[in-house]
């Protein structure tokens, strides 16, 4: 049985009394796809086509109208707690140092110990960050606070990594580093990551798999098995079967023609 499973996903958020709106949204319609374990996930879609609304749904934040969601063999219909999540917004407490940020997660757990301090000390060196850890976060670039935001998330040791355009305020410099450093975290944790972007350039680079979702309500529109080899560098963008990935994601979300064997 696949890790992950997403059954027939239907999301539909009703009319807010107040709101102004007329019709229920229909955020979600039909989603289906599955994952294994360590496997790194890319959804890919148009704007407000409910790749957000899936990862709430996964994490068990929000509710879904019909269809199933099934990870390391529980239903999910709550938050189980074994997941991370990592925003576009670093949202870190600015008042606390670092390591305190990264911790936070464990002082709501209750397991806020010695064990869990050498744990975040591990994940900080791992991105980078040793030098850091009594830092406040104004004192970082958004880059380096996207790294404790990644170390936050991975801190109780999740098996699965929920993304939401984690790089997407970043620079192109660094965006691509924290594309590099992804990869590694999921080579030594093992975690799974369902990924959200909006680039299809990153989607292709970071992932296993591309799930490309049609306009709203979404459905899974194609799903791309990747199979540029590992490990994977900057140079790989730079070959055949990486624009001929590019280009069959770009035909999935209708922005070019599909040509028969173009590549
Ligand atoms: N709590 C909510 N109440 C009502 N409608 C909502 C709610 N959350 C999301 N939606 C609607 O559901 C649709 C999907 O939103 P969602 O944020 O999941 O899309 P998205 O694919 O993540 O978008 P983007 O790529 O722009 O971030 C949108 O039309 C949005 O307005």
């Amino acid at each position: 049985m696949a890790f992950g499973t997403i059954k027939n996903v239907r999301k539909v958020f009703p009319v807010r009394p107040g709101s102004g709106g007329k019709e229920p949204v229909v955020a979600l319609d039909d989603a289906s796809f599955t994952f294994e374990k360590g496997e790194l996930v890319a959804l890919l879609g148009p704007s407000g086509c409910g790749k957000t609304t899936l990862l709430r749904i996964v994490a068990g934040l929000i509710s879904k109208t019909s269809g199933s969601v099934m990870i390391g063999g529980r239903e999910i219909n709550e938050p189980l707690g074994d997941y991370g999540f990592v925003f576009q917004a670093p949202s870190l407490m600015p008042w606390r140092s670092v390591i305190d940020n990264v911790l936070f997660p464990m002082e709501i757990l209750k397991r806020s110990d010695k064990a869990a301090r050498v744990r975040a000390g591990e994940l900080l060196e791992l991105v980078g960050l040793s030098a850091f850890h009594q830092a406040r976060p104004h004192q970082l670039s958004g880059g380096m606070q996207q790294r404790v935001a990644l170390c936050r998330a991975l801190i109780h040791q999740p098996n699965l990594l929920l993304m939401d355009e984690p790089f997407g305020a970043l620079d192109e410099l660094t965006r691509l580093e924290m594309n590099d450093l992804l990869l590694r975290i999921r080579k030594e944790t093992g975690a799974s990551v369902l990924f959200v972007t909006h680039s299809i350039a990153e989607a292709v680079y970071l992932a296993d798999k591309v799930i490309v979702f049609s306009r709203r309500p979404a459905r899974v529109s194609t799903e791309i098995s990747v199979s540029l080899p590992y490990p994977r560098s900057q140079a790989t963008r730079f070959t055949p079967a990486f624009t001929q990935a590019e280009r069959t994601a770009s035909e999935a979300l209708g922005i070019v023609p599909h040509v028969e064997g173009a590549a």
